[in-house]
């Protein structure tokens, strides 16, 4: 048993905040006053008021350290959705998150922050304004989605009032901005390779793409409003932009500000489908004799051909959320700071 050091509430621990949305959410927890544990598998920057501890969150010896005399923590770690390592995400989203929950039993920690995921709930089909109550994916479009709804359950389930221990569950959707290593990496390199001259289906479905400064704000109003009296607990929080767009219209904007040309020849939906389940099938037959990742997966193909908005009035009316930064800046904020991915960048 550990042993209990008397928890601040101005020191927190985040752990996977190496990551691209850990570490904009460290750098906003700084500036707030925070004093910040990092726990993470790698170290990739340095900072005034954080430490570092390094190591994978199924090991429970590993993260005590860093939970000791910390009184919130973030969890925000997971493996790339890009992954289809299904015995890793079991391994790190389910099993991890036990170990984060039995770690901050362990020390005391008294209030934990998970990052989930809008996607929980998506099947692959239109989701129009969706709500926090709709119900779970029952047949979840790949082992991410899969293993992030089993770990938002086990995270909400030990929401214990009567033991001190608060939790509640962010669900961000598609969170673009500076440092991130998806989106915009993958939509260039798919440019550059010349695979982005179609639109999926008739280019009119709605989709929320979030700044990652407006899922920090999420994660810290919903951190500062943890309290044995506040509706949040125990419950899952859509932080988005609140400004659904055209899914091609928003990769548009971002290939024609980096200077590539923006997508125009349309393809039916079920047709590119059906041929991205072929080739995931094949890659899963071939892997013994070689290894080829399809970049139009399935996952990638639903997300880019169906409305998935999600509303987040919850998290407005219980924790006062209001986007901080609209679209167009946080497009423009995420353009800028890719001069290396530009067309035509040394
Ligand atoms: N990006 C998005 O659009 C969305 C993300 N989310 C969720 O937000 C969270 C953060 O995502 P994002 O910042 O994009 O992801 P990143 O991959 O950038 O960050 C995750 C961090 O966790 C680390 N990590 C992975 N496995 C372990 C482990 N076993 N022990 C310790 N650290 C580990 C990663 O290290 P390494 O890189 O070496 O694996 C990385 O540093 C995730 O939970 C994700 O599910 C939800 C909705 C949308
Ligand atoms: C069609 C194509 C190749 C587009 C390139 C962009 C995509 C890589 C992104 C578009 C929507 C993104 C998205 C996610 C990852 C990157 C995209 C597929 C998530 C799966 C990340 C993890 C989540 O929890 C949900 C996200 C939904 C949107």
């Amino acid at each position: 048993m550990a042993t209990r050091v008397r928890p601040s509430s101005k020191r927190c621990a985040v752990i996977g905040g190496s990551g691209f949305l850990g570490r904009h959410l460290v750098e906003k927890l700084v500036e707030r006053g925070y004093t910040v544990s990092v726990f993470d598998i790698r170290q990739n920057f340095e900072m005034p008021g954080v430490t570092f501890y390094q190591g994978d969150l199924c090991d429970l010896q590993a993260l005590l350290p860093a939970l000791k005399g910390v009184s919130l923590v973030f969890h925000c770690a997971s493996p790339s959705p890009a992954s289809d390592n299904r015995e890793l995400f079991e391994r790190v989203n389910i099993q991890g998150t036990d170990t984060v929950i039995q770690a901050c039993t362990e020390v005391g920690v008294q209030k934990l922050v998970l990052t989930s995921s809008a996607s929980v709930v998506f099947e692959g089909s239109d989701i129009k304004n969706g709500r926090e109550d709709l119900p779970y994916a029952k047949k979840p479009i790949d082992y991410y989605t899969e293993t992030k709804i089993k770990q938002e359950k086990l995270v909400l389930e030990a929401c214990d009032k009567k033991k001190g221990f608060l939790t509640v569950a962010i669900r961000p959707h598609g969170i673009f901005g500076p440092r991130d290593p998806q989106l915009v990496p993958i939509l260039v390199d798919t440019a550059r390779r010349g695979k982005m001259k179609f639109i999926i289906g008739d280019g009119t479905n709605l989709v929320d793409f979030t700044f990652v400064e407006n899922v920090v704000h999420g994660h810290i109003l919903a951190a500062e409003h943890l309290r044995p009296d506040s509706p949040i607990c125990g419950k899952p929080y859509h932080i988005t932009n609140d400004e659904p767009v055209r899914f091609w219209d928003f990769m548009s904007e971002m290939l024609v500000g980096l200077g590539y040309v923006a997508p125009r020849y349309h393809l039916p939906y079920m047709l590119v489908y059906g041929l991205a389940l072929l080739l995931w099938l094949l890659s899963l037959v071939l892997r013994p004799l070689m290894s080829f990742k399809p970049t139009f997966t399935p996952m990638r193909v639903a997300l880019a051909g169906t409305h998935h908005y999600y509303s987040c009035e919850r998290a407005k009316r219980d924790m006062g959320y209001k986007p901080l930064v609209d679209l167009k800046e946080g497009i423009k904020r995420t353009v800028q700071s890719y001069p290396h991915l530009r067309q035509n960048a040394k």
